[in-house]
């Protein structure tokens, strides 16, 4: 539904995105996870058309991203979504719905949908006095107007209130199980890691993970192992009345039950630890090559 190939963006001499690639399937959640300043604004961007790139080529639904005709395929929420504080929720989406031809009859329907399902109360209220997630709300309502079959998302969550957030969240899940498409940007690997079929982390603009979680962890995470023992050691940490060493090999724990017996005890349990996407991701920003993009 998404084909990314080689996409680049370069401002001046400053490449925001080194060269970009990957597919989203119809009817799949897919995450572009990053610290800020990684590119991933920049490639949501060029995929819904709004930014040129340099090189490569970004296609939704069949359409090249600069073909006018995909923007009735697509649903755009910008990570910033000033709306006009003027209008109340209805009006502003009725705005939206003639912008993109929606019959009368249909967009009342549509919009009165969404608003349901969104929970979106004060729909007759000023949009300049409504909460930040009712906005946000509003906005999503917004890129749903023309009931496109592909979401971009810009940070969809980002300044909510945990309760707002879930919502988001779950409203998202309901997208995909309409059968939309949806990318999504986030900083929140959380968020990510429970909602998203599959995820590219993006470093300094470039991909440098990318697939489920569980394939991420099997490429790029270590299985940490908890070694409690009986007896103190000099790098443990008391759980209850026993003691624990995290390390990352099975020699590891078998130097520690050394350890644990020359101070006079030994090792009584070992459980392993699976990486977070959150582990995953530090360990690849830390441990990454030089900038490709020639700074930080
Ligand atoms: N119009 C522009 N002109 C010059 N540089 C830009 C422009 N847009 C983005 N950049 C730079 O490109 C890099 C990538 O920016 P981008 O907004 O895509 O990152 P991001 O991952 O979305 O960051 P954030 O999480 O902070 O939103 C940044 O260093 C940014 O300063």
């Amino acid at each position: 539904m998404i084909e990314v190939e080689s996409l680049r963006k370069t401002y001046g001499d400053f490449p925001a995105v080194v060269g970009s690639t990957f597919s989203v399937d119809r009817g799949e959640i897919f995450g572009v996870v990053g610290p800020n300043g990684a590119g991933k604004t920049t490639t949501l961007k060029m995929i819904a058309g709004l930014v040129d790139p340099t090189s490569g080529t970004a296609t939704v639904a069949g359409f090249d991203a600069s073909d006018p005709e995909m923007r009735h395929s697509l649903g755009f929420l910008p990570e910033e979504s000033p709306l006009y504080e003027d209008m109340t929720a209805r009006s502003y989406l009725d705005f939206f719905a003639d912008l993109y031809d929606v019959p009368d009859a249909v967009a009342t329907e549509r919009i009165e949908d969404t608003l349901d399902r969104l929970e979106l109360d004060h729909r007759d209220r000023r949009l300049g006095d409504v909460s930040k997630g009712m906005k946000r709300k509003v906005a999503i309502a917004r890129s749903l107007v023309n009931d496109p079959d592909v979401l971009i998302y810009d940070e969809p969550a980002s300044g909510l209130d945990p309760l707002t957030t879930n919502y988001v969240l779950d409203f998202v899940r309901e997208l995909r199980d309409a059968g939309k498409t949806v990318i999504f940007s986030a900083h929140n690997l959380y968020h990510v890691e429970s909602v998203c079929d599959r995820v590219a982390i993006m470093n300094r603009g470039e991909i440098v993970a990318r697939g489920t979680v569980p394939e991420i962890r099997d490429e790029h995470g270590t299985t940490d192992y908890r070694v409690f023992t009986s007896v103190p050691l000099d790098d443990s940490k008391q759980e209850g009345d026993r003691y624990v060493v995290t390390v990352e090999d099975m020699d590891a724990v078998e130097e520690v039950r050394t350890r644990a017996a020359d101070n006079g005890g030994e090792v009584v349990d070992i459980r392993t630890r699976e990486p977070s996407l959150e582990d995953i991701f530090l360990d690849l920003a830390t441990n990454a090559d030089a900038d490709p993009r020639g700074g930080s």
